[in-house]
Formats: structure tokens, sequence, C-alpha cells
């Protein structure tokens, strides 16, 4: 049995007198996929921006490698070992796919930017920097400026720059929003690729995706987790069925 890297204990947050996350229990266990799938509302981001420290629990703890962090600043929680990417894509456009991911290698490594001048020398960054490019199957693109890349190609950069820290747990909010078809193919066999040996937490809406990637699915409906389970075991729940999946995704 795997080791939990990641929990929640009686996890809450309140919005004003709106409680939108309502005492949520949650494992993430070492090395597993583990998507969050509920309806709109349901507060899959809210959980995801207080796991990354972009919002303060109101009450409950947030244990990642035997440490509370709930409420830690967004970096430091980085440093611990936990890597987020957002729905809206985090890159610089008029930057090249190259520079994007060596700026995010050399703050992971704490270099400021005053010291780019001697990155060019720095062979340590460079190496990591092309390792990443590789992993994410971008190599050809290096010399690309990210703007001009495809909406999918953007994608695997924010990926690699969320490889960057080499982080034990990765979050990923919505990663295929927006593609067609063949990129969310494409896409999700990426993933599968990077998170060999990392725990992954994903928010996706494609149900195709969330089922043949993960290990393990949680349900979250108004602010609490309702099952959690295999795939199998998720497609055959009858409360999730009637709160969320609907008849339709046993056919
Ligand atoms: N900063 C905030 N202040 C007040 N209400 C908020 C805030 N952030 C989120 N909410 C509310 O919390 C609820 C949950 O939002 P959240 O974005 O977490 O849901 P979600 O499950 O990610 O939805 P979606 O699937 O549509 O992305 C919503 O009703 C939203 O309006």
């Amino acid at each position: 049995m795997s080791e939990s890297i990641l929990s929640l204990r009686g996890l809450r947050k309140s919005f004003g007198d709106i409680e939108i996350i309502r005492g949520v229990d949650f494992e993430l266990l070492d090395h597993e996929r583990h998507a969050i799938i509920g309806p709109n509302g349901a507060g899959k981001s809210t959980l995801f921006h207080l796991i990354s420290g972009s919002l303060t629990p109101t009450s409950g703890e947030i244990i990642l490698d035997q440490q509370q962090i709930g409420g830690w600043e967004p970096e430091k929680i980085n440093h611990l070992g936990l890597s987020r990417s957002f729905q809206i894509t985090n890159i610089f456009p008029k930057l090249t796919t190259f520079e994007n991911v060596r700026l995010a290698v050399m703050r992971s490594h704490g270099l400021q930017y005053a010291f780019w001048k001697f990155i060019e020398r720095d062979v340590r960054v460079r190496e990591e920097t092309e390792r990443l490019l590789e992993m994410v199957r971008l190599e050809s693109r290096s010399s690309t400026l990210a703007g001009e890349m495809s909406y999918s190609e953007q994608r695997s950069l924010e990926i690699a720059m969320t490889l960057a820290s080499d982080p034990k747990v990765i979050l990923l909010d919505e990663p295929m929003a927006g593609m067609s078809h063949d990129e969310t193919d494409y896409t999700a066999s990426l993933i599968r690729d990077v998170t060999q040996g990392r725990a992954l937490m994903i928010v996706e809406h494609d149900m195709d995706v969330v089922f043949s990637l993960s290990d393990r699915i949680s349900v979250l409906v108004y602010g609490e987790i309702i099952a959690t389970g295999t795939p199998e075991e998720i497609r055959n729940n009858a409360k999730v069925k009637e709160a969320y999946l609907g008849e339709e995704a046993t056919a």
C-alpha cells in the first residue's frame, strides 16, 4: 500500500457567509494519479487554491510530506515539492520556448533575474532546460516564440515549466480545456509520461481523459467529497450517478 503524500483533514473555506469547501477529507497517495471531478461551482478550483497556497483555509489541515502547509506562501509550498499549473496559460509569449523553461528552471534554483547574463555559462541550467523540453517533446520548438506555438504546444510548455522544480506532487487544473480531440489524446499521453513516479491531482471536465488516466477519482459536490474510488467504483456508484455523472456515464 502506498503512503499518503498529501492529506486534507476537515478542510473548510468560506467566503463571507458562504461555505464553499465544507469539511473535505482526502488522501493523495504517493505515485497515484487522482482526478477531482464534480459539477461547475463545486469548489474544485478553490480546493486547488487552498492546496497551492493562493488561499488560506478557514479551518482544517493540509499536510504535504508530513508538514502542515495550510496558509503557507505558494513559493514555500512549491519548494517543499508541490507544483501547480493553472487554467489560464502562464507562459511568456514573447520569449522562446527555451527561455520560458529556463526561467522556470532558474526560479526553481532560486536564481534572480540579476544573474541572467551569467546564465548562458551555467551548464547545469541549460542541461536541465533541454531535458525538460525533451520530456514534453518540444526540443524542435526550442527557439520558437512561445506565443507563436499552437495551443496544445503551449500547454506542453506549461507542463515543462510545472516540472522544473522536480515536484513530488503536481496539480493540473483543466489541462485539456479548449483542446481538439487529437490534442486532448496527445496531452493525455504526455501527462501519463511525465507524471511517472510522481503524484498527480487533476481537475478535468473531459470524462474520457479522467476515466482513462486516473488510478482513483474523487467526486466533489457542493464542497463535499461524496465518493472516492477506482474509475470502475466511481462509474458504478449510485450516489455519484445521481449527483453528477448521470445514467449516460454507465452506457
Ligand atoms: N474569491 C471568492 N469569493 C467569493 N466566492 C468565490 C470565490 N472564489 C470562488 N467562489 C465561489 O465558490 C464556488 C466554487 O467555485 P470554484 O471555482 O472553486 O468551483 P469549480 O468546481 O472549480 O467550478 P468550475 O468547474 O466551473 O471551474 C463558486 O460558487 C464561486 O462563485
